[in-house]
């Protein structure tokens, strides 16, 4: 069976948070949302959703850059034939140089229309077998009332581990008052790239917590210092921006940079590599779980079909929607009970698209035909 896309809808969304993230690099009120509708010529639909924020701070792509390489590049390549299986698409789309999140938000809706087509649910169709997955909670830099109040809500919602996000100045005190006031919690940091190895003396007290994990404390490109760093820390450091792709994880993984990779879709440039990377990581008995990008349903329903591949053996960043929006776009929305979400059963992603919640939050859209001839 062959699926060839005929039309692509892009959507620009513009979503409220229901409160400001804060991480190291700054505060977000609103997450914009690139909704990609593929539809094929049977009249399948399936949905992608790009990731990119407004601003290039966690990697160089925006909402922008990837709408561009859509429209210019990765749109007219899937036009250009028909796929008989999504994982084509890396190879297709390996022409164009990074742009990860632009390539994923592609691939993505294929695969939503790919399980669609074989009456699958996306999780069975890249090969999972959880039936529900084990969800954390990130929480943003904020005075430490407030967070200390969040994360109680956040563990009486049943969160299985709470991740905080540091930078210097806000970081090792925290941590100790958190402790103090959660001592058995498990618990984590995101210091989304804000240090330097001049910082190692911080870091290192960072030891005393009992801490599960540091996320990416050094720059993305730092996959050398963060060997050095993990080598005089007992806590093991997860890498979240510096892994790209396969061969990231592979580099990273060979110099003993971290002990732990956190898989984002949007970053490693869809479903198919991010199975990759989970394979790899297995192989070397290297822990992976599913991070977060703030998404909107679309995103959220792909990275809870993707954790449920066997080797996820720590929660997810993927919180209920009611977490983030007043509204979700997606029904029903995303819940959790006890710290886990059931997986839908459903063909595709699981979710119905609700057009009304997507209609108003509209603010560009356009339609790309396939030529016929
Ligand atoms: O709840 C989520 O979606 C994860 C939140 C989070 O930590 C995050 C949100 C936006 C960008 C980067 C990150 C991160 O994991 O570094
Ligand atoms: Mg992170």
């Amino acid at each position: 069976m062959y699926v060839h896309i005929d039309t692509v809808i892009l959507r620009h969304l513009e979503m409220e948070l229901k409160s400001p993230f804060t991480t190291s690099f700054g505060t977000m009120k609103t997450r914009p949302v690139l909704l990609v509708e593929a539809i094929d010529e049977n009249g399948e639909r399936g949905w992608g959703e790009g990731v990119a924020f407004s601003a290039p701070w966690y990697t160089e792509e925006t909402l922008e850059t990837t709408w561009h390489m859509l429209e210019h590049f990765l749109i007219p390549l899937l036009f250009q034939a028909p796929i008989h299986h999504p994982d084509e698409l890396r190879t297709r789309f390996s022409m164009i140089r990074r742009n990860y999140m632009a390539k994923a938000a592609l691939e993505g809706a294929v695969w939503d229309v790919f399980a669609k087509r074989h009456r699958m649910s996306l999780s069975a169709a890249l090969g999972g077998e959880k039936r529900e997955v084990e969800v954390g909670i990130s929480i943003g830099i904020q005075p430490i009332t407030n967070l200390l109040k969040r994360m109680e809500q956040a563990l009486a919602e049943g969160y299985r581990r709470v991740k905080i996000k540091i930078k210097p100045g806000w970081d090792v005190d925290v941590v100790r008052v958190v402790r103090q006031h959660f001592p058995d919690v498990p618990l984590m940091v995101d210091a989304n790239s804000a240090y330097s190895l001049h910082d190692i003396d911080r870091l290192q007290a960072l030891d005393d917590y009992d801490l599960l994990m540091i996320e990416q404390p050094l720059a993305v490109d730092d996959i050398v210092d963060h060997a050095k760093l993990q080598a005089k820390l007992n806590t093991p450091i997860c890498l979240d921006e510096s892994i790209c792709s396969y061969e990231d994880a592979k580099r990273a993984i060979e110099l003993q940079s971290c002990r732990i990779i956190n898989i984002k879709i949007g970053r490693v440039g869809g479903l198919t590599e991010a199975k990759r990377i989970h394979d790899l990581c297995q192989q070397h008995h290297i822990p992976v779980w599913c991070g977060g990008m703030l998404e909107g349903g679309v995103g959220r329903a792909h990275s809870i079909a993707l954790a449920t591949l066997p080797h996820f053996s720590l929660p997810s960043d993927t919180a209920a929607s009611a977490n983030y929006w007043d509204r979700d776009f997606i029904d029903p929305e995303v819940t959790v009970h006890h710290g886990r979400i059931f997986v839908s059963k459903q063909s595709g992603i699981g979710y119905e698209v609700n057009m009304k919640e997507v209609e108003r939050r509209v603010v560009r859209s356009k339609i790309y035909k396939r030529a016929k001839g």
